[in-house]
């Protein structure tokens, strides 16, 4: 938990012409936690913060709003001209850029790609190689001391996992990222300067400086360019090269490929679309949204077992009834690890904020107007963390609050947990309504496959003092400031069968 400090305790000052630029920039490494203290002070959990030229952003972490926005008023609050131009040079036209039609289309047809079968192969395959040939292996050599260093920075492993996992679901391209040298992939360092700086953009406490920028081509401008260069010209081959493939295969191998193919690309380019520059787009989107988001759950939910013994052994006990196989029902039914993913992402939200744009003048329930063109951001970190909506314990860790026992013939072996739904529009970590993360259930069958593939075998121990804190810092994801430097250790207190 963060406690508050007195620098950032109080409702911003807002002048005239500037609104409180001085705020945000005072704020701008840590701009998360300052707007979600305000959110806690204010009584409606809602405020709105003035930005320069009488440009102004509400902010909100009230359930009540948040169901609002994301479902009863959808029509209105849609992702708008600022996000479109901050993002739309690294996005192109991608289901996480799009409205209206174009985001329509790529959400049904994407859909597909979610089903069961697609999901089953998924684990199977996908999760279960890069979990297998990789991340183990590396594991256990640092465990056995064999190799150098002894410590690992687990973020960067994680990021490196889920980035060949997306890349695979995306392309079929295996960038191969996660190896025992780590190297460095250019492709994979482009797309974190693209997310990032493309962030910043966003976040910017004076837009025009970045127009300006961009104009001339200098400093972080010039970066962005040069990295999205580089995303986009090998997206493009890949692109190529599969249209290629798909055309040199004869047709019935084409039907079958696209009810086998685990890969978003061959879906759309055997669906008919052969427009370039839109498939990149689409499979860019798909990178971004998987690739750090799952990789932050899991950085921040291997800190806390470190934590949380308790927890930790709990989850062992869960895993000890399971096979170590990819076995999609087997891990799909790990209730009690589910819950504590659950519980982890309520306290460290991969995507800690989302904005939306009011597309028409509009009233928010509490009462607040907000403008056309208005921006509204729902708060999930702050509301992760409101002791209105958790309750006095909400600074616990406590995956507890998401189950009960379940009643039955169970009870006799032990106990047996039933998970509870909680609302939606109090716990948005996958947003809500109808443009709610496609990838959720992809994205807890493959924590879930390596929580166990990793707890199985080894212990996670963080190299931090004791009471030392991880920095919490976000871009468009949440990260750990300085990694998350972690020891690993042959777990003894289970035996792999
Ligand atoms: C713990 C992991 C994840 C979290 C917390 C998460 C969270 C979110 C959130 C908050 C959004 C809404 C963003 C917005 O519209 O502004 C979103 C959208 C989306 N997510 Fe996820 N996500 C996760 C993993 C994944 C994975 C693994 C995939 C894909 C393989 C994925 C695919 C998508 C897509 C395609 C959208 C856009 C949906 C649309 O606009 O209709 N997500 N996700």
């Amino acid at each position: 938990t963060h406690p508050p400090s007195a620098s950032y305790s109080v409702i911003p000052k807002a002048y005239p012409l500037f609104g409180s630029i001085f705020s945000i920039a005072a704020n701008k490494h840590r701009r998360v936690l300052w707007i979600a203290d305000i959110l806690h002070r204010s009584p409606s959990s809602t405020f709105t913060l003035h930005r320069s030229l009488g440009s102004r952003q509400v902010f909100t972490a009230n359930p009540a709003v948040v169901q609002h926005i994301l479902k009863t008023q959808f029509p209105i609050y849609h992702k708008g001209y600022t996000l479109h131009r901050a993002l739309g040079d690294f996005l192109g036209n991608g289901i996480f850029n799009a409205d209206g039609d174009t985001w329509k289309f790529q959400r049904q047809l994407s859909s597909h790609q979610f089903n069961t079968r697609s999901l089953r192969k998924f684990v199977e395959t996908v999760v279960d190689t890069e979990l297998s040939d990789r991340l183990v292996p590396i594991l256990s050599s640092t465990a056995a001391g064999d190799s150098s260093p002894a410590v690992l920075d687990f973020q960067d492993i994680l990021q490196r996992f889920t980035f060949d996992n997306i890349c695979r679901i995306a392309f079929g391209f295996d960038p191969a990222y996660l190896l025992p040298s780590l190297p460095e992939t250019k492709f994979a360092r482009a797309f974190e300067e693209g997310t990032k700086l493309s962030s910043e953009r966003f976040n910017a406490a004076i837009p025009l400086v970045w127009k300006i920028k961009k104009l001339f081509n200098i400093g972080s401008e010039k970066q962005l360019r040069m990295a999205i260069s580089e995303v986009r010209g090998l997206a493009k081959r890949i692109v190529r090269e599969k249209k290629q493939e798909l055309r040199e295969k004869k047709q019935e191998l084409r039907e079958k490929a696209s009810l086998d193919s685990v890969d978003l690309l061959s879906r759309f380019l055997n669906s008919g679309i052969s427009d370039e520059d839109f498939v990149t787009d689409i499979v860019i989107s798909f990178i971004l949204a998987g690739r750090d988001t799952t990789s932050a759950a899991l950085t921040w939910f291997f800190w806390l077992l470190s934590k949380h013994p308790n927890v930790e052994k709990e989850i062992v006990k869960e895993i000890k009834e399971k096979s170590d196989g990819p076995v999609y029902d087997e891990v799909k039914d790990m209730v009690y690890t589910h819950a504590a993913l659950c519980e982890s992402m309520r306290l460290y939200p991969p995507v800690p904020v989302d904005t939306k744009e009011a597309a028409t003048d509009d009233v928010l329930p509490d009462g607040t107007f907000v403008k056309k063109g208005t921006r509204v951001a729902y708060h999930v970190y702050a509301m992760g963390r409101s002791e209105k909506l958790w309750g006095s314990d909400w600074a616990k860790f406590r995956p507890e609050r998401w189950l009960k026992v379940a009643e039955g013939p169970d009870d006799v072996e032990g106990t047996k947990w039933k998970f509870v739904q909680m609302d939606p529009f109090m716990y948005p970590v996958f947003q809500a309504g109808p443009r709610v993360c496609l990838g959720k259930e992809m994205a807890f069958l493959q924590m879930k496959r390596i929580v166990g593939g990793v707890l199985r075998r080894f212990k996670v121990v963080p190299v931090a003092a004791e009471g030392e804190e991880p920095v919490y810092i976000a871009h468009l994801t949440s990260l750990m400031k300085n990694g998350f430097p972690v020891r690993i250790e042959k777990r003894r207190d289970i035996t792999i069968n």
